[in-house]
């Protein structure tokens, strides 16, 4: 029985140099007023502030929130990315993390000794990982790319290998941003049952998407983010409809029954 406990978690960034981070970021945490001074009075940013929930086997939780809400930062707080200032986290079972394509890949090895040294990280003997190897290549259709170094891919081969990867093992509780959803069109339609089988197999699921219908389809509870807190925690369909304008939310039913 997997387990997940999130309590009064609050993460805050100092910002050593402000001018060298994303004009982006900067320009979010001003606009939703949390930018202040910590103790040293440094300048910080507070990503999460007093954040508190629970999660348990069976429970497929989709984030949602406008750009710099905070969903990323709670992801990684979750995956042990990002520390918390104060609060705790608890986790009571195995995490697979799939924050970013490349994440956990050595970009200097190939593609195949990328995948022997997924297999060596999760415990497999010499016999699954050559069966993890036969899935991933076939999977990938990388051919003759996975005998080259990783840092000669282009970013849709990335995604390839890393999807295959990240399907290849089945999780106990899932740590998902939406990066997963960004292959090409063609690689997606093969992608989505392996996708799906993954999803429905893991004990617990935390998502993070702006694509409502995804959630819809996923999810049985969705957290609203607003500047760093929790605006609205319920049923995927109340807190979709209380966010999106009327259009968008009825366009994002009607794609998720489709897909069903
Ligand atoms: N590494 C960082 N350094 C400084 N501030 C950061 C950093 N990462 C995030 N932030 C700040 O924390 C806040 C939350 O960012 P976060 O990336 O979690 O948002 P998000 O909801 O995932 O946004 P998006 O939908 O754009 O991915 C933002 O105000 C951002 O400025």
């Amino acid at each position: 029985m997997a387990k997940l406990l999130i309590e009064n978690v609050s993460v805050r960034f100092p910002l050593y140099h402000g001018e060298s981070r994303s004009l982006k970021k900067t320009v979010f945490a001003a606009a939703s007023g949390r930018l202040g001074e910590d103790r040293k009075h440094r300048l910080v940013v507070e990503a999460l502030r007093d954040v508190s929930f629970s999660l348990r086997t069976g429970d497929r939780l989709g984030f949602i929130g406008a750009n710099g809400a905070g969903k990323t930062t709670l992801l990684r707080s979750m995956a042990g990315i990002y520390e918390p200032v104060c609060g705790l986290i608890t986790i009571d079972g195995a995490v697979t993390a799939l924050l970013d394509a490349n994440q956990g890949m050595n970009l200097e090895m190939t593609g195949r000794e990328n995948i022997r040294l997924r297999g060596l990280f999760n415990g497999l003997n010499e016999l699954q990982i050559n069966q993890l190897q036969a899935d991933v290549a076939a999977f990938a259709g990388l051919d003759q790319f996975l005998e080259l170094p990783v840092r000669t891919y282009s970013s849709g081969m990335i995604v390839r290998l890393g999807f295959a990867l990240a399907t290849a093992i089945k999780p106990q509780i899932l740590l998902m941003d939406e990066w997963i959803l960004a292959g090409d069109a063609a690689f997606m339609t093969k992608a989505r049952h392996r996708l799906e089988t993954m999803v429905r197999g893991a004990e617990i699921l935390v998502l993070s998407s702006h694509n409502a219908d995804v959630i819809l389809r996923w999810c049985n509870r969705v957290i609203w983010m607003d500047s760093g807190q929790i605006k609205a925690d319920g049923h995927p369909e109340e807190v979709l409809a209380a966010y999106l304008p009327p259009e968008q939310f009825a366009h994002a039913m009607a794609a998720a029954e489709d897909a069903a």
